[in-house]
C-alpha cells in the first residue's frame, strides 16, 4: 500500500508528463508520420524532462512507446508506416520520474474518422469513466470490470479478456490485476492508498484476440475494429484521485474543450 501524501504526489508529477506527452502527440499525428517518429518524440520528450520510457527494454521490448492501430488490440510495436487518413491509434506511454511510474494512453483519430470507429472511441472512453467511478476503498476490484463490461455490452460492443489492468507506482507492475470484465463480489478489497491502471479493449466485434509472431502485437481474431484508453487511479477515502488527466482537457475523445 502507498501512502496518499508523499507517494501520491509522486505518481502525481510522473502521471502528469505522461498526460503533457500525450497532449503533445495530439498535434504530430495525422496521415503520413510514422509510429517511429512517435518513438523518437516519446524518448526524446522523456529526456527533455529527466524521465526513462518504462517499456525500453522491458522483457526484451525495445521501444519507448506501443503504438496500437486499429485492429490491433494492444502492443503493437512502432514502425516506419505511415499512418492513413482513417486510422485509429493507441498510443501508450509509462514515463519513469524519480522511480514512480506514469503510465497511460489515449486514441488518436487520423484525419477523417467513419461515424463507427468514431462510436468505438466514445464507447470505450465511457467504459473506462464508469470504471473509474466503481472505485472506493470497501468495494471489491471485480466492480471496476462489472461497470466496464455492463457499458460496453450495452452499446452491443465486447471487452478484450486477455489483458487487464494493474498495479503501478514503484514497479511497472504489481498486484492487483485489474480485469475489465466479471462480477462486483470478485476480487480483492480496494483500500485507500491503492494505486492502478484501468485500460479496457473494447472491440466492435467479438472479444477473441491473437498474437503475431513477432510474439508482441496483439490482434482481434475476427480484425474488428479495437479501441484502448488508460488512466492511473490512487483510491482516496471517497473514492480514486485520477493522476494521468490531461491538463488540457485532451484526454476524451472528440474536441478538446473550448479554452
Ligand atoms: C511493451 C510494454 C509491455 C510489454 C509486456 S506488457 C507491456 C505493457 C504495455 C502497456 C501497458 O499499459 C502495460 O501495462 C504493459
Ligand atoms: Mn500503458
Ligand atoms: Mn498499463
Amino acid at each position: 500500500l502507498y501512502n496518499t501524501a508523499e507517494d501520491f504526489a509522486g505518481m502525481r508529477k510522473a502521471c502528469l508528463l505522461t498526460a503533457r506527452c500525450l497532449d503533445e502527440l495530439a498535434a504530430i499525428v495525422k496521415p503520413g508520420v510514422t509510429t517511429s517518429a512517435l518513438d523518437r518524440f516519446v524518448f526524446e520528450f522523456g529526456m527533455d524532462h529527466g524521465a526513462l520510457p518504462a517499456t525500453l527494454n522491458y522483457r526484451g521490448y525495445k521501444f519507448s512507446v506501443c503504438t496500437s492501430i486499429n485492429h490491433v488490440v494492444c502492443h503493437g510495436m512502432p514502425d516506419d508506416k505511415p499512418l492513413r487518413d482513417g486510422d485509429i491509434v493507441n498510443i501508450d506511454v509509462t514515463y519513469i520520474l524519480d522511480g514512480w511510474h506514469g503510465d497511460s494512453s489515449r486514441m488518436y483519430p487520423v484525419g477523417q474518422l467513419k461515424r463507427s470507429a468514431e462510436r468505438l472511441l466514445e464507447v470505450t472512453y465511457e467504459c473506462l469513466l464508469r470504471g473509474i467511478a466503481a472505485v472506493r476503498p470497501g468495494a471489491r476490484t471485480g466492480a471496476i470490470g462489472e461497470a466496464i463490461q455492463a457499458y460496453a455490452e450495452s452499446e452491443r460492443c465486447t471487452v478484450v479478456r486477455d489483458f487487464c489492468g494493474h498495479g503501478v507506482g514503484r514497479l511497472f507492475h504489481d498486484s492487483p490485476n485489474i480485469l475489465h470484465y466479471g462480477r462486483a463480489d470478485e476480487g480483492p478489497e480496494m483500500k485507500e492508498g491503492m494505486i492502478f491502471t484501468i485500460e479496457p479493449m473494447i472491440n466492435l466485434g467479438k472479444p477473441h484476440v491473437k498474437v503475431l509472431s513477432d510474439g508482441w502485437t496483439a490482434v482481434t481474431r475476427d480484425r474488428s475494429l479495437s479501441a484502448q484508453y488508460e488512466h492511473a487511479v490512487g483510491v482516496t477515502a471517497t473514492g480514486c484521485e485520477i493522476f494521468t488527466l490531461s491538463p488540457a482537457g485532451l484526454d476524451r475523445p472528440g474536441l478538446p474543450p473550448l479554452s
